[in-house]
């Protein structure tokens, strides 16, 4: 958080200023109220009036400043709020694939919004209130050393027992905070499941069990809350107490001072004005500095987030592929129990296309995704023109291959929007896209044609239309690896036929293709066809190579 003050270091301190004015502005009111008492005891007329004409110029200034006071804070609070949000966003964006996968999407979902509103209400607007109430409280007590000091001796007493409290709670409402945090981030992960699940809901009668569901999420979030606000109250409670017992403490020895003739009546009031600024302060200091405390490893966790970048992109460039990636030995698990992939070694040459097939679940994405640099964690080597993949920049990796997967995730915007995704292309290379991935007809029929908006994640379409719509946006972009996970499943044999059979006459575009569907026609233009089962490559070669070699893959072609 100091980054955060440190960055917006001017207008901080000119709150501070404006606050200290403000604060003791309030806390010389106390005079004024001795000395009008006093004049009024003594029947001073003149005295009166002047002291009329310097009120009113004193509460003019003093509003002015508890508005700046006001004014200046939020602006703080918004700037640092606003920065920390977009500094959150830009680490979660600059997470591997791989790394990103660890948490739900709801997960950051509830950091970028429930955690750092929490940042807000426990720590920014706790850390300007005990700001404030400092000044007014250091004020106040010098005020009242000058009122008397007998009196002043008392008051201590009682303050030191107040400070005691906050000690005790501190580190019980560190946890529970904690706690909270986690849960408002379980029921952000729960309510994006069942929501997105809403046609299932409705379709198999679900709603019963959804409501109870959300029902006993709701409640444990609330519990969890209210276990905070219990501590909250507590701390609340009993500084509360203590600061009206010093404000007794004050009245019973005043009024005792002033039987004896130590004091007047105008000190009387005044000491009982400052002592009141001297009580509630502390109440507020003691209410809010646990919160500061409590909130550390929400803030610990936010960092996390928004500092990932530094340690991870420290690598080697690339910038081109020009000859093949290779893998030797290469094997992984997603559990570290499970063997996904067993010793393959295969070699993607540039320009070369290549069709990957195999049972369900034998590890076909699972390899192409770590050919395109999602996961570090392998066994054995996978090199990017005799470079070790694991020593290159992610980002880089990134931009040498488009991967269009089974689940196409379509923005909420037109389908030009989702060809270019933001970035500005001629118009004749993004109909040369449209030609190549098939959408021609679709856009020529539709009357917004590429501006036609496509729903959240493409509802308004069919999976066709969005395969399609991947096909283009992965072309645009003139990449020089081309995979498709299953990327024309959705599409129609005969458009999937010439969606492929275009795409493998792209001369310089290395293809990898993962397919069920097995059409000779199409399998005769693939320079390799891979064959995988359980986690292992067991066959590979030309089609022709595959016939004459008698494969056992041939038995299931249609
Ligand atoms: N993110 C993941 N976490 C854990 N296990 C996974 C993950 N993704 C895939 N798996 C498991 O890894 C194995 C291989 O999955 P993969 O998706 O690579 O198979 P596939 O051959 O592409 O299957 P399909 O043809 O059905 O798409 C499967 O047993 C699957 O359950």
């Amino acid at each position: 958080m100091k980054f955060y003050i440190k960055q917006n270091k001017v207008l901080f301190i000119v709150t501070i200023l404006v606050n200290v004015i403000a604060s003791l502005g309030y806390v010389f009111m106390a005079i004024l109220l001795q000395q009008l008492l006093d004049i009024a005891l003594g029947k001073d007329m003149q005295h009166f009036v002047r002291m009329v004409l310097f009120s009113i110029f004193y509460f003019a200034v003093l509003g002015i400043f508890l508005y700046l006071q006001s004014l200046l804070s939020k602006k703080v609070i918004c700037k640092i709020m606003r920065q920390i949000r977009s500094d959150v966003f830009q680490g979660t964006v600059n997470h591997s694939i791989e790394d990103f996968n660890k948490k739900n999407t709801a997960d950051y979902i509830s950091i970028i919004t429930n955690d750092v509103k929490m940042i807000e209400d426990n720590y920014l607007l706790p850390l300007f209130e005990v700001v404030q109430y400092a000044v007014i409280f250091t004020a106040s007590f010098l005020l009242m050393i000058y009122f008397d000091i007998i009196v002043t001796v008392y008051v201590i007493a009682a303050i030191a027992i107040m400070f005691l409290i906050p000690g005790f709670l501190g580190n019980s409402l560190e946890k529970r905070q904690k706690r909270y945090s986690s849960k408002l981030a379980d029921f952000t992960v729960s309510l994006k499941d069942m929501l997105s699940g809403f046609e299932i809901i409705k379709s198999y009668s679900m709603k019963r069990y959804v409501i109870q569901r959300f029902n006993k999420e709701n409640d444990e979030t609330i519990n969890s809350k209210y276990s905070v606000d219990r501590l909250l109250a507590l701390n609340e409670g009993v500084s509360s107490f203590l600061a009206l017992m010093v404000q007794i403490v004050v009245l019973f020895l005043s009024a005792y001072f002033i039987i004896t003739g130590r004091i007047t009546v105008g000190t009387l009031l005044g000491m009982v004005q400052v002592s009141s600024n001297l009580a509630n302060p502390l109440v507020m200091i003691f209410t809010n500095i646990p919160k500061i405390k409590s909130i550390q490893p929400i803030v610990e966790k936010l960092q996390s987030i928004s500092q990932y970048s530094l340690s991870h992109l420290q690598k080697e460039h690339i910038s081109s592929f020009d000859f093949c990636v290779c893998t030797k030995d290469l094997g992984f698990s997603y559990d570290k129990q499970k063997e996904v992939l067993n010793e393959i070694n295969c070699t993607i040459e540039k320009g070369k296309k290549y069709v990957v097939v195999g049972k369900s679940g034998c590890g076909k994405s699972t390899l192409i995704k770590l050919l395109a640099g999602y996961y570090s964690d392998y066994a054995g080597t996978i090199k990017y023109d005799n470079r070790e993949l694991g020593l290159l920049d992610r980002n880089d990796v990134a931009q040498l291959s488009s991967i269009i997967h089974q689940n196409i995730y379509m923005f909420d915007e037109t389908i030009h929007d989702n060809i270019c995704l933001h970035e500005d292309y001629p118009q004749e290379m993004i109909d040369n896209v449209v030609m190549e991935s098939g959408l021609a007809e679709f856009i020529s029929e539709i009357p917004e044609g590429l501006l036609h908006q496509v729903g959240e994640n493409g509802a308004d379409l069919s999976g066709g239309q969005k395969q399609r719509i991947a096909v283009a946006r992965a072309l645009i972009r003139n990449k020089p690896i081309l995979i498709l996970d299953e990327g024309t499943s959705a599409v129609d044999m005969q458009t999937a036929y010439d969606i492929e059979n275009r795409l493998l006459q792209i001369k310089d575009l290395t293809i990898i293709t993962i397919t069920h569907h097995l059409r000779t026609e199409l399998l005769e233009k693939y320079d390799t066809i891979i064959c995988m089962d359980y986690g292992k490559i067991i066959e590979k070669g030309t089609f022709n190579e595959l016939v004459s070699n008698n494969s056992i893959f041939l038995n299931n072609l249609s």
